[in-house]
């Protein structure tokens, strides 16, 4: 007997976590890539009916489209360790039980941010556009950078993510690593990082990592006021959610050389447009929203969210509940 109905929304999700649900369930997988401009109103007209949905999309999920998938919803998994898509208190309203998928993003993710340090750190965007156009001038001042070694690293949300990225720097000769966040972390001892306040962690850092969830407390947390207060030779990089950043004050901080650089794989809105501002800039440099963009990766991710609404349709603990 089927456990329920399904409904994947994203047609490309991938064939792990299908596979696990079709042993249990006939899912439908909605035929949409959630950027496409049809795929909201085409969720809310097929979302009626269903036990379980597999949101897979950076759509809002929103108490009037709960409302139309119906009284008879048991379970929600996102394919994502973050929830700000989720409307959470409307989920919690009508008992429905919320699952994510954390954990095994971290690794990727945090190579993701070693990547875009780098690069930010050591211009590669104004270095490759030089050699693009023919301007390689070579000089002993020229496309010169910031070093990591000896470095001050502040650590903006010291979870799993924040927690993988102080592994990887510290083949890097970092001098010192600092974080902020909501809570003491207990790791922190032992991987060398102490506690600071935000404004401290600002002001003394050369490259601030923000790997925080986006909440009100976090949104536009990098601001004008803010990014005054930060080292004119500070790299900011943004691994977690574009809202956490203010880009016009980003815009004008780096184009006033209020810092040195900045590298962010999470913009608003997403997809950013060609003609952002941001994206002309040399000392900012972008990619994708790439962080758990790995092959296995997002076939773990696929299969935990499987998982999560399998084992919450069998009345069982979901693997990652929220
Ligand atoms: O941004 C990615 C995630 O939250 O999983």
């Amino acid at each position: 007997m089927s456990l329920g109905r399904v409904l994947i929304v994203n047609k490309s999700f991938p064939a792990a976590g299908l596979k696990l649900l079709k042993n249990n369930v006939e899912p439908v997988v909605l035929m949409n890539m959630d950027y496409e401009p049809q795929s909201l109103p085409d969720i809310k007209q097929s979302i009626k009916g269903f036990d379980a949905l597999i949101w897979n999309t950076k759509h809002k999920l929103t108490g009037e489209i709960l409302d139309l998938a119906g009284p008879q919803l048991k379970v929600v998994s996102t394919m994502s360790s973050g929830t700000d898509h989720i409307d959470i208190p409307e989920i919690k309203k009508r008992g429905i039980l919320l699952g994510n998928t954390p954990q095994v993003l971290d690794d990727a993710v945090a190579d993701i941010t070693v990547g875009l340090l780098i690069a930010a750190a050591r211009r590669f965007k104004e270095g490759v556009r030089e050699l693009e156009s023919g301007e390689w001038k070579y000089g002993v001042q020229w496309m010169v950078g910031q070093d990591i070694a000896g470095s001050t690293v502040g650590i903006v949300g010291f979870g799993g993510v924040g927690q993988a990225v102080l592994r990887r720097l510290r083949g890097f000769d970092v001098a010192k690593f600092i974080y902020s966040g909501r809570s003491d972390k207990p790791q922190a001892k032992g991987l060398g990082a102490e506690r600071v306040p935000i404004d401290q962690l600002l002001r003394e850092s050369d490259f601030v990592i923000l790997a925080c969830p986006l909440t009100q407390e976090t949104r536009h947390l990098i601001n004008a006021d803010t990014l005054k207060t930060m080292k004119n030779t500070a790299v900011v990089i943004n691994i977690a959610r574009g809202e956490i950043v203010d880009q016009d004050a980003l815009y004008t901080a780096l184009v006033e050389k209020q810092i040195f650089a900045a590298g962010l794989d999470v913009v608003t809105p997403e997809p950013l447009s060609k003609d952002h501002p941001l994206v002309s800039l040399p000392n900012c440099y972008i990619v994708p929203h790439l962080g758990s963009a790995t092959v296995d990766t997002r076939n773990k991710m696929a299969s935990i969210s499987a998982q999560n609404v399998l084992l919450a349709l069998q009345g069982k603990p979901m693997l990652f509940p929220c």
